[in-house]
């Protein structure tokens, strides 16, 4: 049995905030990998000024090399936007894994806006790692007054394959202020930066039915 933490994101573009709390969540979770499921578009976000999903991806391998950390394009593959879809998947796709949901502070402050929300939080432990700037506003949001009853200690968090679900852990490595939000600012072209990045065609209804399991088996 794998044990895999999976960090969603758009990674537009992917940083050293995503490489440094993967890598600190392998450790504190135990983990046998990260993986980086890039967003084909997240459902609460504007396109408008999303990068390409091929820069994306790019994006996310360099950042991801020599860590056990591996870059998906899953989500476009098997079509999902939603996390609640991509979680009743994934398990049908990889028996042999379990998987803990990653995500940074911001993310909790509106978890409460995702779709079907509460049944993500009953399919998944999530791991919700510290972000400078968001821990009080996750702290007191909606989705962390439901879920106050489930954080489990940090002290713990190894044991995360036999929590009862719903079960939440907050992980504080040092905060990372780093955030794509900036760095588009500093470069709003930064996707020029991967020319040759091509995203997997969006498959049509019937290629994503012709697609073999072995390619589905590729995270
Ligand atoms: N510095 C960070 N500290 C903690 N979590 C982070 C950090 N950067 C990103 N994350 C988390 O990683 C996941 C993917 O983040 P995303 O790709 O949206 O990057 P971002 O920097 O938050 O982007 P943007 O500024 O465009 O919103 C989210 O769960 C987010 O909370
Ligand atoms: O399922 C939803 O309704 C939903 C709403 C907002 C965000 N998400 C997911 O949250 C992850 C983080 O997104 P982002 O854009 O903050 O990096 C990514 O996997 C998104 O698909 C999912």
């Amino acid at each position: 049995m794998k044990r895999i933490g999976l960090l969603g994101g758009s990674f537009n573009p992917a940083h050293r905030g995503h490489r440094k709390l993967s890598l600190h969540a392998l450790r504190a979770l135990g983990l046998d990998e990260v993986w980086w499921l890039v967003s084909p578009g997240n459902p609460l976000k504007p396109d408008k000024g999303m990068a390409p999903f091929g820069a994306r991806l790019a994006s996310a391998r360099r950042m991801a090399r020599h860590a056990p950390i591996r870059v998906s394009d899953v989500e476009q593959r098997i079509r999902t936007r939603y996390t609640a879809d991509t979680l009743r998947k994934l398990p049908r796709l990889y028996p042999r894994h379990r998987f803990i949901w990653l995500m940074g502070a911001d993310n909790l402050a509106q978890f409460d806006q995702w779709e079907r929300w509460r049944d993500i939080a009953r399919q998944v432990p999530i791991a919700v790692i510290a972000r400078p700037g968001y821990d009080a506003r996750a702290h007191a949001s909606p989705a962390m007054s439901w879920l106050r009853r489930a954080v489990r200690p940090a002290d713990q968090a190894k044991k995360w394959t036999r929590w009862r679900l719903p079960a939440l852990v907050l992980l504080r490595f040092r905060p990372d202020p780093t955030s794509a939000t900036r760095i588009r600012a500093a470069d709003p072209a930064w996707h020029r930066h991967f020319p040759n990045a091509r995203a997997t065609p969006i498959s049509t209804a019937s290629a994503a039915t012709t697609r073999s399991r072995t390619d589905m088996l590729q995270p």
